[in-house]
């Protein structure tokens, strides 16, 4: 597999990764990556706000975040749901977070306690449609991810893609051993983290 930033996806296709188990010191992170445009933003709005705002397209800037609380298996877990640019002159920014080869290396390193899903967004947009949701399943086959078609104009999935990356952070709480060998968050919190650099669409 080539390194993440350039490893090619379909329009409108994304990933959602989610990393640290709930339980530790360290709480899970949740990280939006991909091309600028593909909805990112706009999905985490519709889960958050369940909301859509038609045609209001406005580039992410860097790097934000936004905290959400779920009830998953009856627990209340909160997840910090992190939403980076996509745009190229943000790269420097956004890689500051999640670094180069994010998927390559989570595989790697973090196979346990990091759930990773490919997203294939605007699935509303039936008469635009660029790729088959067979072959996204292939394709998320291949990477050994999780796939969902999401649609942040209808809400589809979108509730479904974050619940099943928090369920799986609460899972590999119970299953991992007392040390966790990474964690999402220790790679997006820069040491002299800028408050300033956190802009949102
Ligand atoms: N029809 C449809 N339009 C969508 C959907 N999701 C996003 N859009 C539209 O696509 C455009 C881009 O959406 P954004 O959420 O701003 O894209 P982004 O990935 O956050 O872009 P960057 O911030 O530049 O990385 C906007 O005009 C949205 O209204 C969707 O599910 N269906």
């Amino acid at each position: 597999m080539n390194s993440t930033a350039s490893v090619f996806l379909p329009p409108n296709y994304f990933l959602l990764g989610g990393g640290g188990c709930y339980g530790n010191n360290t709480p899970p992170s949740t990280i939006l990556v991909g091309d600028s445009g593909v909805g990112k933003t706009s999905l985490l709005v519709q889960f958050d706000q369940g909301k859509f705002i038609p045609g209001s397209f406005s580039a992410t800037v860097g790097i934000g975040f936004t905290n959400k609380v779920l009830t998953v298996d009856e627990l209340k877990v909160r997840l910090q749901i992190w939403d980076t640019a996509g745009q190229e002159r943000f790269r420097s920014v956004t890689h500051a977070y999640y670094r180069d080869a994010w998927l390559t290396e989570i595989h790697e390193y973090a196979q346990d306690d990091v759930v990773i899903m490919l997203l294939g967004n605007k699935s509303d947009m039936t008469s635009a449609r660029a790729i088959r949701r067979e072959e996204g399943e292939k394709l998320a086959r291949e990477y050994g991810v999780i796939f969902l078609e999401t649609s942040a104009k209808t809400g589809l999935n979108v509730d479904e893609a974050f619940m099943t990356v928090a369920k799986e952070l609460v899972r590999c709480s119970v299953q991992l051993p007392v040390e966790p060998r990474f964690h999402l968050h220790d790679v997006m919190q820069p040491e002299n983290e800028p408050s300033a650099c956190c802009g949102f669409s």
